[in-house]
């Protein structure tokens, strides 16, 4: 597991991205799991950036997102169809065909969300990027998801909605039931890339890097993943017991890449 405390949201968009561009262009078809809330917004805005520039195609990339809302269809504006649409696949070139998310209208719920799991499995994604709730939460798993759960349907938590309400006006329908991948499915990836900004998320940094495993924090089962790397703030390290080992191996890090760079 990886830990790197950066001090600027856009150095860890920045530090995000490198890994993503890594991904893609090692890969012809690199299969890319997504997440939405508003921390991964400066690292989409790198992408498209970069795409720009002309230093990144999407032309055979494959994402899948975390999750989706149960009741919102794909062009409500509160859906993550929707954010995903807003914040990166309109300005990339990236087909729609190439593009996944849960069904939040979907006639049968259950079943979507099987025919989601199975897709993801078919398919394997290659790098997972996460948020985290401020409960720890990955995707919509509250406390007390199964570690090794599946796409499903959740209940969302009541410190979930109360997170969430800030996206939704007071008189907007803000659903409680989301279809999300699950913890065993996060798992499944062959990487994961969590991120996390400012205070809100410390408590639940804490427990996630250096708490037990334990479905109380959904993220603490990145503990278990062969390939996790943490990118957060200052901020969101605070409560941090190992914080001066983290800085203190990652300075290694670089300075070992750095030497075998100029050796090339
Ligand atoms: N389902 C999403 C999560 O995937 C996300 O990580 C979380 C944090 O959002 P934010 O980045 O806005 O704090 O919000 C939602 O609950």
């Amino acid at each position: 597991m990886e830990v790197i405390i950066l001090k600027e949201p856009q150095q860890i968009a920045k530090k995000c991205a490198d890994i993503f561009q890594e991904t893609i262009c090692q890969k012809h078809n690199a299969v890319l799991g997504l997440a939405t809330g508003s921390t991964p917004i400066l690292l989409y805005r790198e992408l498209v950036d970069r795409y720009q520039k002309q230093l990144l195609s999407f032309e055979n990339v494959v994402t899948f997102n975390l999750d989706e809302y149960v009741g919102l269809a794909p062009e409500h504006p509160q859906s993550y169809s929707y954010f995903m649409q807003q914040h990166l696949f309109k300005y990339i070139n990236i087909s729609s065909k190439n593009t996944h998310l849960p069904n939040g209208i979907a006639q049968n719920p259950i079943r979507e969300s099987r025919e989601y799991e199975e897709k993801i499995r078919e398919y394997g994604i290659d790098l997972q990027l996460l948020g985290l709730g401020s409960n720890g939460h990955i995707g919509f798993n509250e406390p007390t998801s199964s570690l090794g759960s599946q796409t499903r349907i959740k209940t969302l938590a009541q410190q979930t909605i109360e997170d969430n309400s800030r996206f939704f006006s007071a008189d907007e329908f803000q659903p409680t039931l989301a279809i999300t991948m699950g913890i065993g499915t996060i798992m499944f990836a062959k990487r994961v890339v969590l991120l996390a900004i400012g205070e809100k998320k410390a408590r639940a940094i804490q427990q996630a890097i250096e708490g037990p495993i334990s479905a109380w924090c959904p993220a603490s089962a990145l503990q278990m993943h062969p390939h996790t790397t943490f990118i957060i703030d200052e901020e969101a390290a605070q409560f941090l017991q190992m914080k001066d080992y983290y800085h203190w191996v990652y300075k290694q890090q670089q300075q070992l890449l750095q030497k075998l760079h100029n050796e090339k």
